[in-house]
Formats: C-alpha cells, sequence, structure tokens
C-alpha cells in the first residue's frame, strides 16, 4: 500500500518536535515537508540536534505547503495562527489536525470571550471535530478538520464524562484541579517558565479565567447532553512533561467505592490508552507514551467521588493524541507508532 503524505506545519515547537518524533519511523506516512517562519531553510538537526543520523528534511516556509501533494496536515501554530492557516487553505486539499484551540470551542463567541482573540475563520468551527477518540471516534474517522483537545481537557473529560454520562454525579461544583510540566506552555521562554522561577517552586495560574474551562464545560455537554459548572484551576510544577489531574464532584445518589471503579473498568475496558489503576497513578508511569492512567474512588465521610488521572501534556495530550486521531482518518489501527513504553525511572 502507498504510504499517506503529512507535513508538519510548525516543526520547530515543542509538539513539532513530538510529532516527528513519533511520525518519522511511523510505518504507514512519509513526512514530505516541514514548516517554520522563524529557521525556513535550515536542516531539522539545526534546531533538533536529537535528530541527527535520523532526519536531514529541511525545513521550509508554510507558503510553499501548495507545492505539495499531502494527505494530512498537523498544525502544531499557537492559537491564532492556526485559524489564518486553515482559512487561507480550507479544507479541500489535505486533511487537518490542528493542535491548536482555535476550531475546538463550540463557536467564534465563545472563543472570542476566553481567548480574548477575534476569530477570523469562524465558518469552520461547523466542521470541526473535537479530537478525543474515546469520544468522538466515528465523527474524526470522517472528519476534514480535526480540533486537537487541549492538555488539560484530555486529563479532566476523559474521568469525568462516565461519571456525568452515567448520571453519577451532580453537574454543579465540579472542581478539576490540575498540574502541569512546564513544556506545557510552549517553547518560546516567558517570564514564569523561566529556571530560577520555576526550580524549586509551585504555583497556580489562570484561577477563574483559563481558556480550558469553557473546553471541558463543552465537550462533557455535547457528549452527553448534561450542561456543568465547572471550576479548573492549573498549576505549574517544576517538570519538563506530565499532567496529574484531580477532580472532585458531588454524587447523585448512593455510590461506593466499589460502584465507581466498575464503572470505571467497563467504560474504559476496550480503550487502548486508558488504563484504569487501583491506586493513584504516578507521572512517571506515562511519561514518553500515550496512555492516560485513571484512578477513581469515593469518600464517604465527605460525600466526594475523587478522580486522579495522569497523560504525558506532549502525548496523549497533544502529538500522541493527534497521531491517533490521524490513524483513524486514514483508517488504520489507532494505536500504529504509539506503542511506547512509559520512560520509568
Ligand atoms: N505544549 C503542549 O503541551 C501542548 C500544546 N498544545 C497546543 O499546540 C500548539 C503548539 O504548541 P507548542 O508546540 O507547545 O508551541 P511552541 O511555542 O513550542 O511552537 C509553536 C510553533 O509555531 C511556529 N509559529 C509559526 N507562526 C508563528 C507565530 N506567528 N507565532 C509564534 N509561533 C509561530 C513556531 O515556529 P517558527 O517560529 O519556527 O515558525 C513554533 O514551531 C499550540 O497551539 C498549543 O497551545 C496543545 C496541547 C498541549
Ligand atoms: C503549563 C501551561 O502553560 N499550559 C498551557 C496549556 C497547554 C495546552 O493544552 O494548550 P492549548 O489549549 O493552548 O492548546 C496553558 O495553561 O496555557
Amino acid at each position: 500500500m502507498p504510504k499517506f503524505k503529512v507535513g508538519i506545519v510548525g516543526a520547530t515547537g515543542y509538539t513539532g518536535s513530538e510529532l516527528l518524533r513519533l511520525l518519522i519511523h511511523h510505518p504507514d506516512i512519509t513526512i514530505e515537508c516541514v514548516t517554520s517562519e522563524t529557521h525556513a531553510g535550515k536542516r531539522i538537526t539545526d534546531i533538533h540536534p536529537h535528530l541527527l543520523d535520523i532526519s536531514d528534511i529541511r525545513l521550509e516556509s508554510s507558503d510553499n505547503i501548495s507545492d505539495y501533494d499531502l494527505d494530512l496536515v498537523f498544525l502544531a501554530l499557537p492559537h491564532g495562527v492556526s485559524m489564518s492557516f486553515v482559512k487561507e487553505h480550507g479544507l479541500d486539499k489535505f486533511l487537518t489536525v490542528d493542535l491548536s484551540g482555535d476550531f475546538r470551542l463550540p463557536n467564534k463567541k465563545v472563543y472570542e470571550k476566553w481567548y480574548k482573540k477575534k476569530h477570523v475563520a469562524e465558518t469552520y468551527f461547523e466542521n470541526a471535530v473535537f479530537g478525543l477518540p474515546e469520544l468522538y471516534r466515528h465523527e474524526i474517522r470522517n472528519a476534514r478538520l480535526v480540533a486537537n483537545p487541549g492538555c488539560y481537557p484530555t486529563s479532566a473529560i476523559l474521568p469525568l464524562t462516565p461519571l456525568v454520562k452515567y448520571d453519577m454525579i451532580q453537574t454543579s461544583g465540579i472542581v478539576v484541579d490540575s498540574k502541569s510540566g512546564v513544556t506545557g506552555a510552549g517553547a518560546k521562554a516567558k517570564p514564569g517558565t523561566h529556571f530560577p522561577d520555576l526550580f524549586g517552586n509551585f504555583s497556580a495560574y489562570g484561577l477563574t479565567s483559563h481558556r480550558h474551562t469553557p473546553e471541558i464545560e463543552s465537550v462533557i455537554h455535547n457528549y452527553t447532553g448534561y450542561t456543568t459548572e465547572v471550576l479548573f484551576s492549573p498549576h505549574l510544577l517544576p517538570i519538563d512533561r506530565g499532567i496529574l489531574t484531580t477532580t472532585y464532584s458531588t454524587p447523585k445518589k448512593e455510590v461506593s467505592k466499589e460502584m465507581v471503579e466498575e464503572l470505571f473498568y467497563s467504560v474504559f475496558e476496550k480503550e487502548h490508552f486508558i488504563r484504569v489503576v487501583d491506586r493513584p497513578p504516578l507521572l512517571k508511569h506515562v511519561r514518553g507514551s500515550n496512555y492516560c492512567d485513571v484512578h477513581v474512588t469515593y469518600d464517604e465521610r465527605t460525600n466526594k467521588i475523587i478522580t486522579v488521572s495522569t497523560i504525558d501534556n506532549l502525548m496523549k495530550g497533544a502529538a500522541g493524541q493527534a497521531v491517533q486521531n490521524m490513524n483513524i482518518m486514514f483508517g488504520l489501527i489507532e494505536s500504529t507508532g504509539l506503542q511506547h513504553i512509559p520512560l520509568n525511572p
């Protein structure tokens, strides 16, 4: 079978780098072009020296993308930039997997409220499928534009949807408390991601205003039909990769630890990348892999259901999930090229 041809737009960033790591040896695809506006003309190893003797492809401007006959393009671009690319190229020439948040929300109004940015390609919201395969596998198969989920939303939506869908929890007062490694903030240095600010430190940010709040709420609504109220609080961990998310919710009816555990085991039984674990998961047990480890329990004393989930933000939180979506769009086995064993320790 001929291989599928793909391009990576924004290949110099962290998710671009991770896409390269996953795709160079993917058995069913070839990487035809990789783009950078800042480093066009340089070899990929000038930016990613770890690829020495592995790839010698040259970076070029995304203006050249039309010179290639591509089946699919990954947009590993900042939000605001992805939407301009989609507006310029449309969806007829190639399939698109957008890693940014530009097409994850229901419409322009919600986007502009939370992103504080004008949306210039609103007509494409109706084409976009939210790229969480465990929820929307069938829709992804026929999509031309997949909005790859945010890293925090992936870690929160996966454990919350079974609880909401099966009517186990009250829809208000759901608390999502997340901690992320610093690669979640992208490759460009910012004051808060500077080594002395990070090392030996730990901080909350984006309280009450983070753009992943409407992403979590709108996907839960779309998938379950329930309108929820989610309080989302992100934190920055002094580590490179990984997200650990704890959720707290109140049961709607009488539950037990065994009941919630049974629900998770049955819902996720057939999911290759979701592992239900019988104790709180560790970040190191998913590092470098596309797994999401989830744990659920019930605290009788406070009457709260607690979930703890872990992902690698660059894998199941970004590039790994994007490749999982690509596999589905091409009709390949979903786990192709994603069988990495977690790097422990
Ligand atoms: N990091 C993570 O854990 C996750 C990231 N995401 C999302 O994925 C997307 C990519 O993230 P990430 O790889 O971390 O980001 P980076 O900041 O590391 O990389 C962004 C890339 O976009 C390119 N680029 C092109 N045009 C512009 C522009 N106008 N301004 C800035 N950069 C531009 C940059 O390269 P050049 O200058 O060479 O052209 C660079 O390669 C973002 O939308 C992010 O929100 C989603 C989930 C998780
Ligand atoms: C640690 C850190 O800064 N994380 C990022 C989220 C990364 C992510 O999922 O990204 P997008 O929704 O932007 O694609 C943040 O809070 O803005």
